[in-house]
């Protein structure tokens, strides 16, 4: 049996610990799908040059409030997938090129399964499962060991449980897109219904709805964006109802095949025609085909690996990092805690801990939305006494420039410390204009001192920002 020094098993945020650091130490990573993992190959990267185009047709679509004349004649949707994805495919093939060239690692392309603590089991190498994979286990694949294993095998879509009981999907007839395959379907649906309304739900029903597509929401919940703070998801509602057709408190109860595509029956008795249905309904970690039963790893009950502040998990010598052991299923997070990982490999006698006080988020959707720390709903069941201040961009010299009616900015200040303990905003640039916020609330920068501290460069739209901490001033 191979034995290694160290295994990795993911080649998405785990690719990165492995730098010339490790070149006296024999490693393998091990990757059942594509070199990259979720983020560049079906995640932020791809989504976010989605969103830029459909950002681009939305700017010619608004070009006559400028007294600009201009019209969108048409998308050339295989010339946009196209763009995409022959950046990213040559960018997935020159990573794991680079990785196969280091001289002391092995690259397995196909899938492991822990036999017991320290060895893993790989599956045949035909096994090209979607990320997270597909393939059964294999019984009869090689075995390595490795003294130290670390688990970066990411999440996968949640499909709803009931989507199996409809015999027209059950049956493949209509398929069910999820974000894995979405981007790259042949050709622009005319109508496109998506269930969830989430991250990826907010995020795609912008891209499909500037590329002409009608787009309907089907959302089980009473509002979009739910977790975010209750203004920020109240405003989001209000706004995505007047550019998508919203269904709330909603669940779909049938799909069946028609001409068109397939017809959806809702909760409501409602019945939706569609080209395309996409479900965005979830994540969950990818632990399923691990062969974590053979091992001491233990898990929490939604299936995430439980890890210490090192990132260790029980199992002596077997960490693991990203959306397998986080609350957070965000990139940042993952890179974050791989950097964790890669130290305490390198050090074991000096462990660092993850620091996950000042986790941002950002959702590239229209208009963006981005968030750090605490909502008011949260500052409240804290019981925390608070000032929070609101400032609309309408009221900044650049929100004038830009002819902005809904853009705002929250922050939430803990009166007895002045402190940020949370800030939201939706509008343009809120997922750039957040990380001074971040900055601010990581190095422990009071609201005032963040206010009147330093120069803010006029006319920007950081104005906005500004302005809402000067509205939270305590002292
Ligand atoms: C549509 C979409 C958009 C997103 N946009 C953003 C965004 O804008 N910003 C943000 O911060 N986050 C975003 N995310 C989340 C982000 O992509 C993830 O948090 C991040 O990629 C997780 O990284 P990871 O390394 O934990 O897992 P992954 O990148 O998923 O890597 C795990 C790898 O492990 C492999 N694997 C799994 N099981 C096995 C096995 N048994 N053997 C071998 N290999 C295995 C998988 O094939 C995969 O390549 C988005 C996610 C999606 C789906
Ligand atoms: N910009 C970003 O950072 C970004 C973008 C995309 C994804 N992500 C990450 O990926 C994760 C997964 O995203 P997501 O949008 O799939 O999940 P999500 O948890 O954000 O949203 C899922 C939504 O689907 C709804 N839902 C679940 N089952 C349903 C059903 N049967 N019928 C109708 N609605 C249903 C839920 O109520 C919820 O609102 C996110 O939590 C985030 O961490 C991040």
């Amino acid at each position: 049996m191979e034995h290694y020094d160290i295994v990795i098993i993911g080649a998405g945020s785990g690719n990165m610990i492995v730098n010339r650091k490790f070149a006296s130490k024999k490693v393998a990573i091990i990757e059942a799908n594509k070199f990259g993992g979720t983020c560049l190959n079906v995640g932020c990267i791809p989504t976010k040059m989605f969103v830029y185009t459909a950002d681009v047709a939305a700017h010619i679509r608004e070009a006559a409030r400028f007294g600009i004349t201009a019209r969108l004649d048409s998308v050339d949707w295989p010339a946009i997938v196209d763009r995409i994805f022959s950046r990213i495919d040559a960018n997935v093939a020159a990573a794991k090129q680079f990785r196969e060239d280091n001289p002391n690692v092995t690259v397995y392309s196909t899938r492991a399964r822990f036999i017991e603590d320290h060895v893993l089991e790989l599956a045949p190498t035909d096994d090209e499962g979607a990320p997270g994979g597909t393939g059964a286990p294999s019984t009869g694949g090689q075995r390595i060991s490795a003294d130290q294993i670390v688990i970066a095998t990411g999440s996968r879509p949640t499909i709803p449980d009931q989507f199996s009981s409809f015999d027209a999907v059950a049956s493949g007839r209509v398929p069910v897109y999820t974000s894995d395959d979405i981007m790259r379907i042949p050709q622009l649906p005319d109508r496109l219904v998506i269930v969830g309304g989430g991250f990826i739900a907010a995020e795609f029903a912008h891209v499909f709805s500037e590329l002409g597509v009608e787009v309907t929401l089907v959302e089980r919940g009473p509002a979009l964006l739910r977790h975010h703070d209750g203004e920020i998801s109240q405003r989001f509602t209000a706004l995505a109802s007047k550019q998508w057709k919203v269904r709330l408190n909603t669940e779909v109860t049938a799909v069946e095949e028609s001409p068109g595509g397939a017809r959806v029956t809702l909760s409501t008795g409602d019945v939706l025609e569609c080209a395309a249905l996409l479900a965005a309904t979830g994540r969950a970690p990818d632990t399923g085909e691990l062969g974590l039963g053979n091992t001491s790893v233990r898990v929490e009950e939604d299936g995430r690996i439980v890890v210490d502040a090192h990132q260790r998990t029980s199992a002596d010598g077997v960490w693991a990092l990203g959306d397998v052991c986080s609350p957070w299923m965000l990139k940042h997070v993952a890179n974050h805690e791989a950097r964790v990982v890669q130290h305490n490999l390198l050090h074991p006698g000096e462990l660092i801990k993850t620091d996950h006080r000042v986790v941002p988020s950002g959702v590239f959707t229209a208009p963006q939305i981005a968030t750090v720390g605490l909502t008011s709903e949260m500052a409240s069941e804290a019981g925390l006494d608070v000032v929070e201040s609101v400032f609309d961009y309408k009221d900044v010299a650049y929100g004038w420039a830009m002819d902005d009616p809904e853009g705002f900015c929250k922050v939430i200040v803990d009166r007895p410390t002045g402190l940020i303990v949370g800030a939201h905003l939706l509008g343009a640039h809120a997922t750039a204009l957040i990380q001074q916020v971040v900055q601010a609330m990581t190095f422990g920068i009071s609201a005032a001192e963040m206010a009147r501290g330093q120069y803010w460069v006029h006319p920007a739209l950081p104005e906005v920002v500004e302005n809402a901490l000067l509205g939270a001033r305590i002292r």
